[in-house]
């Protein structure tokens, strides 16, 4: 298990990071979120001891994590981390660069293993291209490999699938995490994409103001987000007397025949309803997100269709 115990730190005078307390354990994928400069990375960077603590213990097990004060070398075996900057032999072959974490004592095994890993990270077309001439992403991709090579217990991923194509994307995700659970290894996962998150995160940690403001399931969290920023890593949302609801939990009130006079039932609902102006219309793929100006302020709310610019609209909460 891992356990970060009151932590502390900060580059200079300024602190990134106050009194953060967690524990995550062994197998379990615990996502970090929050506003760029919130201490994500530095937090990661902490985990893996490549930088003293101002305050405060992390453990993994029994070992206490230590800085470079005490290490002459960063970082330990059971603990890979894949940083934004990839860090890879540019002039070997990408079956090289992830073998050469693997015994070459066992000839056989080492290249099992590494087709193994090509495989998880979906590169079986490009394992005797050097790296220097993949892209963004491919290269990515051969960091994430590198970093299972060794079966490491934990894993810290920073954006780990920022510079892979939405083509890619979703498989991949689901390839790698597969693979992590799979094997029993712990990960921990900074990032700004909800769809790293949703359907992979065991829990979900917020950060922002160097502290952590909420710990839970992404289903908690996103079920009951208690501050906009939560719930603005998960989709457009709008604040309406103080309540949050996504664009979706907004519905648009619409006569259900061509006729101009309202039913009864249509009646009840549009007493109770709220009136706004369309001012744009926005193709979502599989619907529209409408903005409405209420109250002076734009609102969002989601629609099958397209809506005129300066349509009245009645529109209710509908959760
Ligand atoms: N090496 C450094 N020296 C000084 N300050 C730093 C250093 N690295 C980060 N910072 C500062 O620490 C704060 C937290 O940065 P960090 O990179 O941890 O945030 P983040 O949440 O990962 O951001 P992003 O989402 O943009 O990657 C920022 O204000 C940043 O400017």
């Amino acid at each position: 298990m891992l356990q970060v115990k009151n932590i502390s730190f900060g580059y200079n005078k300024n602190r990134v990071l106050e009194n953060i307390t967690f524990n995550l354990k062994k197998s379990k994928n615990l996502a970090i979120i929050g506003e760029s400069g919130s201490g994500k990375s530095t937090l990661l960077k902490l985990i893996y001891g490549e930088y003293d603590l101002d305050q405060g213990d992390i453990f993994w097990k029994d070992t206490q994590i230590l800085g470079p004060k005490h290490n002459l070398v960063i970082g330990y075996d059971f603990m890979k981390y894949v940083s934004q900057e990839f860090d890879l032999m540019p002039f070997i072959t990408v079956e090289e660069n992830i073998g050469k974490y693997l015994s070459r004592f066992y000839p056989e095994e080492k290249q099992k293993r590494t087709t193994e890993l090509i495989k998880v990270v979906e590169l079986q077309d490009f394992s005797k291209t050097k790296v220097k001439n993949l892209s963004g992403g491919q290269k990515q991709r051969v960091a994430l490999a590198r970093a299972l090579a060794k079966q490491p217990e934990i894993l810290l991923l920073d954006e780990p699938f920022s510079h892979i194509d939405n083509f890619k994307k979703q498989s991949l995700r689901r390839s790698v995490f597969s693979y992590l659970k799979e094997n029993n290894i712990a990960c921990i996962v900074a990032t700004h994409d909800n769809n790293d998150v949703l359907g992979f995160a065991d829990e979900m940690l917020v950060l922002d103001q160097k502290n952590i403001i909420a710990k839970d399931t992404p289903q908690n969290l996103y079920n009951n987000p208690k501050l906009p920023l939560i719930a603005s890593f998960f989709d457009e949302f709008n604040e309406i007397d103080g309540k949050i609801y996504y664009a979706h939990q907004l519905q648009i009130v619409e006569k259900s025949d061509t006729s101009t006079s309202w039913s009864v039932s249509e009646a009840e609902l549009l007493s109770s309803s709220l009136k706004g102006v369309v001012k744009n219309s926005y193709f979502n793929g599989e619907s529209w997100l409408i903005e409405v100006e209420y109250i002076s302020k734009s609102i969002f709310i989601q629609h099958h269709s397209e809506i005129e610019k300066q349509t009245k609209i009645q529109f209710l909460m509908n959760i």
